[in-house]
């Protein structure tokens, strides 16, 4: 690679941010990108094509698509570790992931609106996912809802199994909720449904960033545009920090085919490496000040936020036996994957129109899983680098039940609503009863936390550690996602989150991708009249 790399943006990551980002600002077929990526392209592994394979990947993290790694181990989690991963290929996690759609809702949204301005408004938001979605399914509001976007979401399955069934009456009859059609209109976030919203083409196939927004009609195998797209996207090809003439972003350094390269911008540098980002801005001088120091890195800006506040949601497991007649899965659509699920409001009453649990239902011949997430969490981890080395893994501190309120709240979903749905599905039918935790174990304060700290896992719902706001308020970017205390760098991904979301992460992660990209190309739509003013004033005075 001897030709000189200049580009108008460079993209790092191909996440749902990045891919969006890169797809929407080479759509005037003049703008210039250069996107690079860490992973392969592997959208036509049967494993990455296949959502059957959803549950596996999800479990096994295997090493030729996922980024291999631990966090630290957790003090309030009996010091237990647990994955530091996302997938590390084309489409990033959304390549590898559980394929739940879920849009962050409006309550979330507001306090976005409310700290950065109505460019995140709950109504601007909905407008951009009607953009973004082709949504194939049911809804009572098709007015808030996309059909002719450019990512595939799937409602299903048309048939819900007798399992999904009894379950959703159960959590009905137990929560006072009634069923509802489409958990993702902002009219009705709350209350229980068997039919998912996931990331598939309409026959089953996932849908991820890469197929929406680098296939066949936007690039070409060897990543190159096509249609007069000027889109380059190299694969295999791992971001090392980013290079500055003064405070001003000019381009990326970066690893391809074992050769340290650099690449150059007339515009912005903007980082979609997701998990990855807050390291990146780290190695490149912007972060705590002493850090900086001790790990031998010239410091650019000192901001004591970058790798604060990262956030992720809890995940727990009750387990029910199951009626061996009923299916896990309709016979016609093994890829529905999950047997229904439910959307609530803390347990205990307070904030009764918010999201603060997801449940979800994954069924097998004998036994039915209620996933339980804490969408909430008041705890706080962070992120620190170690040393210099680009490839050295970060230590993540997720910071899990650090603040002693998230283990009440995760007590309390198991004392009232696991304990509500258990009778109420037995009473439906007696074979499903509660195997893990037994409800003696749910009575007993103790053994029930013990239970959960055994038991705990998480969804990959890392956001926040570069969050969107004020310097003054935590922040590490700005509104628009510009790096604050440098010039021309942007950060666009699910770490810029302001403000936890009520669900999946991924939805979220496209919304700021898309919003970014769009002020972006406004920006620089004003620039350009500005520069022609001023043209024809020079021209006017000659
Ligand atoms: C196992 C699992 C299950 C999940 N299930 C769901 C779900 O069901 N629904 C949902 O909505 N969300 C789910 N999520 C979360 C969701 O996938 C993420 O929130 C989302 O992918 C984040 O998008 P992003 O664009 O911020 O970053 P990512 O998707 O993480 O993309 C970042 C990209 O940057 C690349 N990269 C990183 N560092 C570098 C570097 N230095 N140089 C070059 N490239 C780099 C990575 O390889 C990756 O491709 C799950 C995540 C995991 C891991």
């Amino acid at each position: 690679m001897t030709k000189k790399l200049i580009f108008d943006y460079i993209v790092v990551g191909t996440g749902p941010a990045g891919s969006v980002i890169a797809k929407t600002l080479t759509d005037d077929k003049k703008t210039s990108v250069l996107v690079l990526e860490s992973g392969d392209n592997n959208d036509k592994d049967e494993p990455i094509r296949n959502s059957e394979f959803a549950m596996e990947l999800e479990e096994q993290f295997f090493a030729k698509y996922f980024w291999q790694g631990e966090g630290i181990p957790q003090e309030n989690v009996d010091d237990r570790s647990f994955e530091w991963t996302t997938g590390r290929l084309l489409g990033g996690g959304s390549s590898i992931n559980g394929e739940q759609y879920v849009r962050p809702t409006s309550a979330v949204l507001k306090q976005w609106e409310a700290l950065l301005g109505p460019i995140w408004s709950p109504e601007r938001a909905t407008s951009r996912f009607k953009t973004l979605e082709k949504y194939n399914g049911k809804t009572n509001n098709a007015r808030v809802r996309g059909f002719r976007g450019p990512i595939d979401i799937r409602q299903t399955p048309d048939r819900p199994t007798s399992m999904a069934v009894k379950l959703t009456t159960a959590i009905e009859k137990a929560t006072g909720f009634p069923k509802i059609l489409d958990y993702n209109d902002p009219k009705t976030p709350l209350g229980p449904f068997t039919r998912w919203q996931l990331y598939q083409n309409p026959n089953g196939r996932r849908e991820s960033a890469s197929t929406a927004f680098l296939s066949a009609n936007i690039m070409t195998p060897a990543g190159r545009g096509v249609n007069g797209r000027k889109l380059k996207v190299f694969t295999k090809c791992t971001v090392l920090r980013v290079l500055f003439s003064d405070m001003r972003a000019v381009g990326v350094e970066f690893l391809i085919e074992g050769k340290q390269t650099r690449a150059y911008v007339r515009k912005k540098v903007i980082i979609s490496a997701g998990i990855n980002s807050a390291q990146l801005l780290m190695l490149s001088g912007i972060g705590p000040s002493k850090m900086l120091k001790d790990a031998g890195i010239p410091v650019k800006f000192h901001n004591p936020n970058v790798g604060k506040s990262l956030r992720n949601h809890t995940l727990n497991f009750a387990v029910f036996s199951a009626n061996p007649d009923d299916r896990a899965h309709p016979t016609d659509d093994p890829n529905a994957l999950y047997a229904g699920g439910a959307f609530l409001p803390n347990p205990t009453g307070t904030n009764p129109m918010r999201r603060a649990v997801q449940l979800f239902g994954v069924g097998s011949d004998h036994t039915l899983m209620l996933g339980i997430i804490y969408l909430r969490p008041a705890s706080r981890g962070s992120i620190k680098i170690q040393n210099n080395d680009p490839l050295k893994i970060v230590l993540a501190d997720e910071g899990f039940l650090k603040n002693s309120e998230d283990m009440e709240q995760v007590k309390n979903i198991f004392k009232i609503y696991v304990k509500n749905i258990a009778a109420q599905l037995a009473s439906i039918d007696p074979t499903y009863r509660l195997i893990s935790p037994s409800p003696d174990v749910i009575d007993n304060d103790a053994r029930l936390e013990q239970f959960i700290k055994d038991n705990f896992e998480h969804n990959h719902h890392q956001q926040s550690s570069l969050r969107m706001a004020p310097l003054s308020k935590g922040g590490v970017v700005d509104r628009r996602g510009n790096v604050h205390g440098v010039k021309r760098l942007v950060v666009a991904d699910a770490s810029i989150i302001p403000f936890t979301v009520d669900g999946n992460t991924s939805a979220a992660a496209y919304l700021i991708g898309y919003t970014i990209a769009r002020q972006l190309l406004l920006v620089d739509k004003k620039l350009q009249k500005r520069k022609e003013k001023t043209r024809l004033y020079e021209s006017d005075e000659e």
